[in-house]
């Protein structure tokens, strides 16, 4: 293995090396100033670790159970669409290497492979994400597909009633290069992405035409008279909407401000992260994502009450650099890391990492 990739720092570096310059802005960018993004890392380093000693450490066990799914740590990939922008298998060699790596894959509505050859390929835990499109017999088409090919949750974004200003797409007049598809839903209803337009993203274009910028919570019971699967609310940032979430009777909640691409100057996920896991139940899962980029990073995540953490971007530099192989790099790198941490920590179980844990960085004088 190359020495660079030891961290996804290295790996991070070697898929921006070879991927075309416009996809990689789509990839790595934000919206706005992209202050959102820059904040969501840099709020890990507000964190100091608060190791104990004289702990038998000899067996560290991240394993868990999520809404049902045996996990082998508390680790996901985070929804995101056209895997096939940066690999030619896409999704299905992302699912073999989560499978591999233990770890949940939430495939993207907007996936470039079918939701059944997604499932064929995965051999653990696998969830659907959606948006809310304006032609509901469509996504009541997806909810019934994604249940008989066997995928264990629905995931409802609910931070995109339109899609944030990302400066990047918008300068390069970003479209979906047309071999590229997002094959579970009609051609003709993801026209516009593939459109480039000086000045303008396919992707907002497209978002524009077809999500239901109405969308309220009173319409959630649609959603839930359709399914039997668990559904998990993804973008909650305030205890506000988390208690809105409980009270409409979600099965979870995903604590994500969509990787700084939506609302720039939105706080910082892992900012929000405790006041919504004070606002819930104990009993509900708090999922979350946004610039976890270690096992450190998860390690903070989980003490801060997250059940378990997802990668968005990671998961693309592994895919664009080896496939599945590169998947599974980026997730057992971060397995290997959280063990690591859990050890020297002197935490060996999950439910060990808690707020005392954490103390504040730079640590107070005296
Ligand atoms: C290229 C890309 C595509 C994404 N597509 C989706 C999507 O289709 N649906 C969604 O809910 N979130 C999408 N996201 C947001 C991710 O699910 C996740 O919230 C975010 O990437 C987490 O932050 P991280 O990349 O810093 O780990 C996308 C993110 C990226 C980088
Ligand atoms: C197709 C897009 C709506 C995907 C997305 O959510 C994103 O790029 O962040």
């Amino acid at each position: 293995m190359p020495v660079g990739l030891l961290t996804l720092a290295g790996i991070e570096r070697a898929a921006h090396a070879q991927l075309p310059p416009e996809i990689w802005d789509f990839i790595e960018g934000g919206s706005g100033a992209e202050r959102t993004l820059t904040a969501n890392r840099e709020m890990f380093g507000r964190h100091a670790l608060r190791p104990r000693t004289l702990v038998d450490v000899s067996a560290c066990d991240p394993a868990l159970t999520l809404l049902g799914a045996p996990l082998r740590l508390p680790l996901g990939i985070a929804p995101m669409a056209y895997h096939r922008l940066v690999d030619p298998e896409g999704e299905t060699a992302t699912a073999r290497a989560a499978g591999r790596a233990g770890a949940l894959l939430v495939a993207g509505m907007f996936a470039s492979r079918t939701l059944e050859e997604i499932a064929a390929a995965a051999t653990g835990p696998l969830w659907l994400q959606l948006y809310w499109l304006r032609e509901r017999v469509v996504l009541a088409a997806l909810v019934e597909r994604a249940e008989a090919a066997g995928y264990g949750a629905l995931v409802l974004t609910v931070d995109a009633p339109r899609i944030g200003r990302r400066l990047r797409d918008l300068r390069n007049g970003f479209a979906v290069p047309s071999a590229v598809r997002a094959v579970n839903l009609d051609q003709a209803l993801t026209a516009a992405s593939h459109r480039a337009t000086a000045g303008r993203s396919g992707i907002a274009e497209h978002a524009r035409e077809q999500f239901d910028p109405a969308l309220s919570w009173t319409d959630l019971a649609w959603l839930r008279e359709r399914t039997r699967l668990p559904l998990v609310l993804k973008g909650i940032l305030t205890a506000e909407d988390a208690r809105l979430a409980v009270e409409h009777g979600v099965d979870a909640v995903l604590v994500s401000n969509h990787g700084g691409r939506q609302l720039d100057g939105a706080m910082p996920a892992l900012a929000a992260l405790p006041e919504v896991v004070d606002a819930v139940p104990a009993e509900l899962p708090v999922l979350f994502d946004g610039g976890v980029r270690s096992g450190t990073d998860l390690a903070i995540a989980l003490a801060l009450g997250a059940r378990a953490v997802l990668v968005g971007r990671p998961a693309l530099w592994g895919l664009a650099t080896d496939g599945e192989a590169g998947v599974h790099r980026v997730l057992d790198l971060l397995r290997e890391e959280l063990e690591h941490t859990m050890a020297l920590l002197g935490r060996p179980r999950l439910a060990d990492l808690d707020r005392t844990v954490l103390a504040p960085w730079p640590c107070p004088a005296g």
